[in-house]
């Protein structure tokens, strides 16, 4: 049990103009193995909507919903908000909490799941903008992976149901559900957890994700057929990514007379650009190249439950309650995740 004097959701940021776009891109990839030519057509993604991602409204949304359930449940620490790759920063939001004289922090990272680029790079982040506030730096502790609480399982079914209602009933028998999340490297993937902890090939990022659409279909009451799907694949052609990819796998449907697909974006909390992009554009327009029906669910948003689950979340940290959740997958392989 522990008590902390603020709150702080870390999100990855996004650009909101033409001419943050570059600057944006060239944050994310530092360092990273990404080819130029994939540069080029992300960057085109976003210069299609303006140069604006959806992410940093979204997260000011949520932020707004936290800060009311917050107030209403008599949670009384002040809510502030860092971005890992676009402003507000990271570093910049933890000086100014330094200087608010904060000194202990509840962080929530806007990722569901167990994985390098979801956990470890958050924490490795953290530990550099504290470095660069020397040694009364406010200490941090990430609130542990969600993808198995309630809250974000729940908006999940909601909206699933809520896309399938929208396809015409003689597509919705024969539908097939395709859970999409984020695809990593395989030996990304493979690192977050093997066999020695329990794990297949996917590692623990690919159970959790096969675990998430297993919880949400047991909720649907029906009998639609489901799978895992990947999206938004970056990096070399030679570096193996996990498969399969959702515009590869509907074409195989479709040659298999599957009339329609609801795509459910499980890997994510928003629908910020690669929802946006990946699936409400590219993958569209694959279904209507194959002359398949095409329905996509919400992403969890600021679903009440969603918000809910936050407020739930802080009480495991300050409260020492146990963990809520559902399923019952072992941890993973990452170093202090705390899943
Ligand atoms: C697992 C995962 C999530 C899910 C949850 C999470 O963990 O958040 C996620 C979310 C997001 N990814 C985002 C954007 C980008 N991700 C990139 C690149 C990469 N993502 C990776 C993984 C993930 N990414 C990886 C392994 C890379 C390769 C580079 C590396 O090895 O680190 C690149 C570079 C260009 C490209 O190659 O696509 C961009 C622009 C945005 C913002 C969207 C917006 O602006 O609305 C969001 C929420
Ligand atoms: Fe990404």
């Amino acid at each position: 049990m522990s008590s902390y004097d603020a709150f702080l959701l870390i999100s990855f940021g996004g650009p909101e103009g033409e001419d943050e776009v570059i600057p944006f891109l060239e944050n994310v990839t530092r360092g990273r193995n990404i080819p130029r030519e994939r540069l080029a057509e992300v960057g085109e993604h976003y210069f299609m909507f303006g140069g604006v991602s959806p992410i940093n409204q979204q997260c000011r949304d949520l932020l707004a919903a936290i800060t009311a359930d917050f107030a209403e449940k008599g949670i009384d620490l002040p809510v502030y908000w860092g971005n890992r790759f676009w402003a507000p920063m990271l570093t910049d939001t933890l000086a100014q909490m330094h200087e608010d004289g904060v000194r202990r922090v509840l962080a929530l990272p806007t990722s569901a799941y167990c994985n390098w680029s979801s956990r470890t790079a958050y924490l490795e982040d953290i530990a550099r903008a504290r470095a660069a506030l020397g040694d009364d730096a406010p200490e941090v502790d990430l609130i542990r992976p969600f993808y198995d609480h309630p809250g974000f399982i729940e908006p999940l079914v909601e909206h699933t149901r809520a896309a399938l209602d929208m396809l015409p009933s003689d597509q919705r028998e024969g539908v097939r559900l395709l859970f999409s999340a984020h695809s990593i490297p395989t030996a990304m993937a493979e690192q977050s957890g093997g066999p020695e902890q329990g794990f297949g090939p996917e590692g623990a990022y690919g159970a959790q994700l096969a675990e998430v659409a297993r919880l949400v279909v047991e909720r649907l009451d029906s009998d639609h057929p489901y799978e895992v799907v990947y999206q938004s694949r970056s990096g070399p052609p030679s570096q193996p990514w996990l498969e399969p990819d959702v515009n590869d796998r509907m074409e195989e449907l479709a040659a298999e007379g599957v009339p329609a697909v609801v795509v459910i974006p499980h890997g994510f909390v928003s629908d910020h650009m690669e929802v946006k992009f990946d699936l409400d554009v590219e993958a569209r327009e694959t279904a209507a190249k194959l002359g398949i029906g095409y329905e996509r669910a919400l992403s969890p948003g600021t679903h009440p439950a969603f918000v809910s689950m936050v407020a739930d979340l802080v009480r495991e940290y300050t409260e020492g309650g146990g963990r809520e959740r559902l399923g019952s997958l072992p941890p993973c392989a990452e170093e202090r995740c705390g899943c």
